[in-house]
């Protein structure tokens, strides 16, 4: 198992991300701030943090919805943040989304089977209809819905139903990678494990990279291989599951994962008025002078590569 992780090549890495974001009216947002992170082929990486610390920015430049200001973004080494729509056209098959909300994400006025046939038509241009036609009804099979399904409209499905056939539509085209922004939250509790299982499973049979943003950590442990935890910006822990639920390190992670610690008290600040020093220090427990003047550098705690342990926090070492 530890020799086969160890294979492993990277597939996306985030080198030194800044996305601020600058709307005129408001403040200007630091969303997400010198952000390094490397994904695996293969892997599920979850991504944790309370709401506002920047998951869904990583998530929409991740899938070229947005560009970062600074930093690049490799996938199988090209810099997909420097690329413009046209450049980017080609890789759109390979990396797919699925969105909190899959009503907005799907067409109302269009059935089912159409709206699974249209990435077809664009992308696999060498395919008949009727192998179209084919290929939706294998999909949806896939995804736990009749094929009588391609005939009717979104209004016509339940939600969880509707996040099936946003699924499906990501996993149409065999991507080589997928972000799954909340893709149970909008959903009701019953619906949800059944949603979680199909994605686990889908996961596992086509052996495909992602991403799974959540504020839910019962949700991301479940799925995920390595965790990712962030505040304000800023990646402030990241470790294989296992190690991050045995041995969090930073005060953070203590606070999000261990209910019983209630150390977690306060409000996020804004990311229009961020701290001064580490991102954290206004509701650590542990801070002192230097957290409110110095910002933590990351730090390695154990492990290299896909096994790295790293936090940023002044509480580990003794001296940065
Ligand atoms: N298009 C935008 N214009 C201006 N500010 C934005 C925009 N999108 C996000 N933000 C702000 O950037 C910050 C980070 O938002 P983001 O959605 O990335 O965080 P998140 O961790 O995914 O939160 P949530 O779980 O609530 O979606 C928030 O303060 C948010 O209000």
């Amino acid at each position: 198992m530890t020799e086969q992780i160890k294979q492993r090549q990277p597939l996306i890495e985030l080198k030194d991300v800044t996305k601020t974001y600058h709307d005129g009216k408001r403040k200007d947002v630091f969303a997400v701030s010198n952000f390094n992170l490397t994904l695996y082929e293969g892997e599920t990486l979850g991504l944790v943090g309370e709401s506002g610390c920047g998951k869904s920015t990583i998530g929409n430049m991740l899938v070229h919805l947005f560009t970062p200001d600074e930093g690049s973004i490799l996938f199988r080494g090209q810099d997909i943040a420097s690329m413009n729509e046209r450049q980017f056209h080609p890789l759109r098959k390979e990396i797919q989304m699925v969105f909190q909300d899959p009503y907005s994400s799907l067409n109302p006025r269009k059935k089912i089977g159409w709206l699974l046939e249209e990435p077809l038509k664009i992308h696999r241009k060498d395919m008949k209809k009727e192998e179209r036609k084919a290929k939706v009804e294998e999909i949806l099979k896939e995804v736990g819905l009749d094929a009588e399904y391609a005939n009717r409209y979104p209004k016509e499905l339940s939600g969880g139903q509707r996040q099936r056939v946003s699924i499906a539509l990501a996993f149409l085209m065999n991507p080589a990678f997928l972000v799954a922004d909340e893709p149970v939250s909008a959903l009701d509790v019953s619906v949800q494990a059944q949603i979680l299982n199909l994605m686990r499973e889908l996961q596992e049979k086509y052996q495909l990279t992602s991403l799974f943003i959540s504020h839910d950590l019962g949700v991301v442990s479940y799925l995920s291989d390595r965790i990712g935890v962030m505040y304000l910006g800023h990646l402030v822990e990241l470790g294989t599951t296992e190690e991050i639920l045995k041995n969090p390190a930073h005060p953070y992670t203590k606070a999000l994962f261990d209910v019983n610690a209630g150390v977690l008290f306060g409000e996020i600040p804004s990311p229009s008025d961020p701290p001064s020093g580490c991102p954290f220090h206004t509701r650590c427990v542990y801070c002192t002078e230097r957290c409110k003047a110095e910002m933590p550098q990351v730090q390695t705690l154990s492990g290299e590569g896909e096994n790295v342990h790293i936090a940023a926090c002044h509480r580990i070492g003794v001296s940065s």
